[in-house]
């Protein structure tokens, strides 16, 4: 049965929204949560998690085993002819933005990590021109553009930044903009796998997770920490529960995304992932009925406007846009001819 593309695409969506938020309640779970009842030197009881390559490492490489099962239950209509040098400076670039995204926790503050990385569609689509040769109407510059400023007004939360330490250092900052660099160059590769062989999303999937595990497995042994995580692992079983939940909703997640960025693209993935955050706190500030401000009420306004003008006005655009990109690139073939 042959699904309308508005349906895939608003299936897709939810399901991302859905299976990332269960997967960021277990990643806090982890992450923040206390594991055992030893007393601790400061004071609180129970041992933190602090392995963030090897849990990086459990989830690309259970994302892997996730993508091989799919691909062995049902598999794709034709091989894939992807170069295996994209897959491997993709996963190598979509490494480095998870990594300098939370090294960046070190010297900002986790709201002011999530504004700065809710800019993502930007860079996605300012190098998927640049460097992936995609082409854009001015209409969806601006949609876009109008969607990453509502998600920040929206976002933006000055009462908990103002309250931190004022250590400028500027690292944080620049760790942050590192983050975004290489998310633009993972859309920008993955827009010219899709013009070259346009892979499914399931071989994206796992050729991508079958290259961060070798990256990650250099990463985690040479640096110690796969010893040390097996320590905890060992010393605390429960450990083992927690990552399966994790490694679960992680692999759903990431398989919506993949079909996202193989069918529509690593920009609209980019801007379901950045509206995702937006929507969360939406929703839990109608359940729990919190106040907004006027600057949020502008910011929510100005998403929920642009995110419907762009779905009547933006899509078609950007196949005239490339055709008129293609036939300019025909004339000049034309031209070069006919001067030789
Ligand atoms: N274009 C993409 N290619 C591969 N994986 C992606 C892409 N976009 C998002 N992801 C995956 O989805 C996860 C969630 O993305 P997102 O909500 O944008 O969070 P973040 O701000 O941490 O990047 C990322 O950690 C990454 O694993």
């Amino acid at each position: 049965m042959k699904i309308p593309e508005n349906s895939r695409f608003l299936v897709y969506s939810l399901s991302i929204f859905f299976c990332y938020f269960l997967f960021g309640i277990v990643q806090e779970k982890i992450t923040r949560g206390r594991y055992g009842d030893e007393p601790n030197e400061d004071g609180k009881v129970g041992e933190r998690f602090t392995y963030v390559l090897a849990l990086v490492w459990v989830q690309c490489f259970c994302n892997f085993v996730f993508a091989k099962g799919m691909l062995w239950a049902k598999k794709a209509k034709k091989e894939d002819q992807t170069h295996t040098g994209y897959y491997a400076v993709c996963a190598l670039t979509y490494l480095l933005a998870m990594i300098a995204s939370n090294m960046a926790l070190r010297w900002v503050p986790y709201p002011t990590q999530v504004v700065g990385k809710s800019a993502k569609p930007i860079p996605v689509m300012i190098l998927g021109v640049l460097i992936g040769r995609k082409s854009y109407t001015w209409i969806r510059y601006a949609c876009v553009t109008t969607i990453v400023i509502g998600v920040v007004l929206f976002m933006y939360k000055e009462s908990q930044i103002a309250h931190l330490p004022k250590e400028t250092t500027g690292l944080g900052e620049l760790l942050l903009f590192l983050s975004l660099a290489m998310d633009g160059l993972t859309g920008a590769v993955q827009e010219r796998m899709r013009a070259s062989s346009a892979p499914t999303g399931q071989q994206m999937m796992l050729a991508m997770n079958l290259w961060s595990t070798i990256i990650l497995s250099f990463a985690t042994v040479l640096s110690g920490e796969a010893k040390e995580f097996l320590h905890f692992a060992t010393r605390h079983p429960e450990l083992w529960g927690h990552l399966a939940m994790l490694a679960l909703c992680g692999a759903l997640g990431q398989l919506f995304i993949f079909l996202m960025v193989a069918k529509f693209g690593p920009l609209a993935c980019s801007v379901v992932t950045t509206t995702r955050k937006f929507f969360t706190v939406l929703c839990s500030v109608v359940l729990f009925g919190n106040v907004l401000i006027p600057r949020q009420w502008f910011g929510a306004i100005l998403v929920f406007a642009a995110l419907f003008f762009d779905m009547f006005y933006g899509k078609g655009n950007d196949k005239k846009a490339a055709a008129a990109k293609k036939s300019e690139g025909d004339l000049a073939e034309d031209k070069k001819k006919l001067l030789s």
